[in-house]
């Protein structure tokens, strides 16, 4: 793996949340202080909302200009709005409803019942491609911070093994057929999501101990599609003890 991968280890999936809570708000308090504004990507998942729950519970939180942050979503399930099950709503109630964030800066992925995946995936791409020409100008990365779940298959977003998605370049892609349910997805594609600055990829549990260590193994992104995933600056491996457990010994030693 390139050097600017790296892995930190915590006790447990609630100290990973809280550190990952501490380390998205510097990064977001650090992004607006060199260019003015952020812009993160949200996951789905335990530890993803966790995470978001860890922020809004965090004092620091203040230090961030929620109204200058853009937020976005790595993938969504293709549910109507407001499903529980979507990884938007569970956002909303884990952090964006508790901080002043600007709602034309929240990008929700399309949901069910406003056209196909198909043109759900089209429609946010053309929203990101117009934020990427809206911000060209400041030379910053599209996205400051993307987190990413990892499934015990090495699925990340909505980019599971062997599924013709992970070929496919366009930024945004529709999913049928996800082996998690529910089958209909739209997922950001590898190439929007190597468009962040720096990757963290959050895992906690031990079901997910053998992808981790296949996907720092260099795996292939069709076996293991988080072995396919790179920040231009910077990919982190944020693990708990647990799906650390099968890294070679130089990456044991967990933070107390
Ligand atoms: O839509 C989804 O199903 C999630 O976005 C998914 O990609 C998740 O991030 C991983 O499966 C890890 O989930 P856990 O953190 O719950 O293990």
């Amino acid at each position: 793996m390139s050097e600017h991968s790296t892995v930190v280890i915590h006790r447990d999936s609630g100290v990973l949340a809280d550190a990952v809570a501490a380390r998205l708000i510097t990064s977001l308090v650090d992004a607006q202080a060199h260019q003015g504004h952020a812009s993160v990507v949200l996951t789905g998942g335990s530890v993803g909302i966790a995470t978001l729950r860890a922020v809004a519970a965090s004092p620091a939180r203040a230090a961030v200009d929620w109204s200058a942050v853009d937020v976005w979503w790595g993938d969504e399930r293709f549910l109507p709005p407001g499903d529980p099950e979507r990884n938007e709503t569970q956002a909303r109630e884990a952090l964006l409803d508790h901080v002043p964030v600007d709602e034309a800066r929240v990008h929700p992925m399309p949901a069910e019942g406003s056209g196909s995946p198909e043109e759900g995936a089209e429609r946010y791409a053309a929203t990101l491609a117009d934020y990427v020409r809206a911000h060209q100008h400041t030379g910053a990365a599209t996205f400051d911070v993307l987190l990413l779940g990892v499934g015990p298959d090495g699925h990340v977003a909505s980019l599971f093994p062997e599924q013709p998605a992970l070929d496919d370049e366009r930024p945004v892609v529709a999913v049928h057929g996800a082996p998690k349910p529910p089958p209909t997805r739209i997922s950001l594609g590898l190439s929007a999501i190597g468009a962040a600055d720096e990757v963290w990829l959050v895992v906690a549990g031990e079901d997910k101990a053998p992808a981790v260590r296949m996907a720092r193994a260099e795996a292939g992104s069709t076996r293991i599609p988080a072995s396919g995933v790179r920040g231009h600056r910077a990919t982190r491996w944020l693990l708990d003890r647990s799906a650390a457990a099968e890294l070679p010994d130089q990456h044991r030693h967990a933070s107390p």
